[in-house]
């Protein structure tokens, strides 16, 4: 049985007060979920919502990591440092740092294997455009980025990985995915990780459902056999909202 994992992406919204106050409202409403709750603030609210979480059932991802270990990286964080602070997640390839920031397969791939390495679990996202989609590729594509993303990784490692499908034109957007469209695409990325790792680790890998989740189709989605969790943008930064989508089977 996979341990389903519900992560808010807060992305570039809260101040640290914001942030203090979110995780306070977050605390008691989700501290009976069955799902690992995790939340990904700012990297200048870490230490604060580290410092809040601590002794209770949320877990603390920070949204970028570099590869490096330290060095002339003029404003990039190391696995390290993150790890130093109490930090346990880390997001590697979400669209928008691949749309905005140049991110590529080969520096989601160098950034998943330094987060492995000072014990980090990465939540790696892949997901395809609306054009792809539209051109029927979609299956390949996310296939083919779940295994650029993975490359090089021991077995063992890829069991501790986090994926998060993540269809570019259903995030932000109120539009997504049917929980059977997303239930197959996420069954496609499974078979990939299974071709490459084998059945046992394709079997256990967790693989979120990222886009437009929000407390009106947590549940739908959260019923399809092969969706394992949510990666909650617009839904996390509200209490209620977060709570709703964690609390998805109440
Ligand atoms: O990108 C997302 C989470 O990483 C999804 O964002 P929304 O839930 O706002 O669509």
């Amino acid at each position: 049985m996979r341990k389903p994992i519900i992560a808010g992406n807060w992305k570039m919204n809260k101040t640290v007060e914001e942030a203090k106050a979110l995780v306070a409202e977050l605390i008691p409403l989700v501290k009976d979920a069955k799902c690992d709750v995790v939340v990904c603030p700012p990297y200048v609210c870490l230490p604060a919502v580290v410092e809040a979480v601590k002794g209770t059932n949320i877990g603390v991802g920070a949204q970028n990591v570099h590869f490096e270990e330290k060095g002339a990286y003029t404003g990039e964080v190391a696995p390290d440092m993150l790890k130093s602070l109490g930090v346990q997640y880390v997001i590697i390839g979400h669209s928008e740092r691949r749309q905005y920031f140049a991110e590529t397969d080969e520096t989601v791939n160098k950034k998943i294997k330094a987060a492995l390495a000072h014990g980090l679990t990465p939540i790696v996202c892949v997901g395809e455009s609306l054009e792809q989609r539209e051109m029927g590729i979609t299956n390949e594509f996310v296939a083919l980025q779940t295994k650029a993303a993975l490359y090089g990784l021991d077995a063992a490692d890829v069991g501790k990985v986090v994926i998060a499908y993540e269809p570019i034109w259903a995030i932000g957007t109120g539009r997504t995915a049917t929980a059977e469209d997303a239930n197959e695409t996420i069954g496609a990325i499974r078979r990939a990780v299974r071709d490459v790792f084998g059945a046992m680790v394709g079997d256990s890998v967790r693989i979120q459902y990222g886009g437009s989740m929000n407390p009106k189709n947590a549940k739908e989605l959260m019923a399809q056999p092969e969706i394992d969790g949510g990666l909650i943008g617009g839904a996390s930064l509200k209490a209620e909202d977060f709570d709703k989508v964690v609390n998805y089977d109440k």
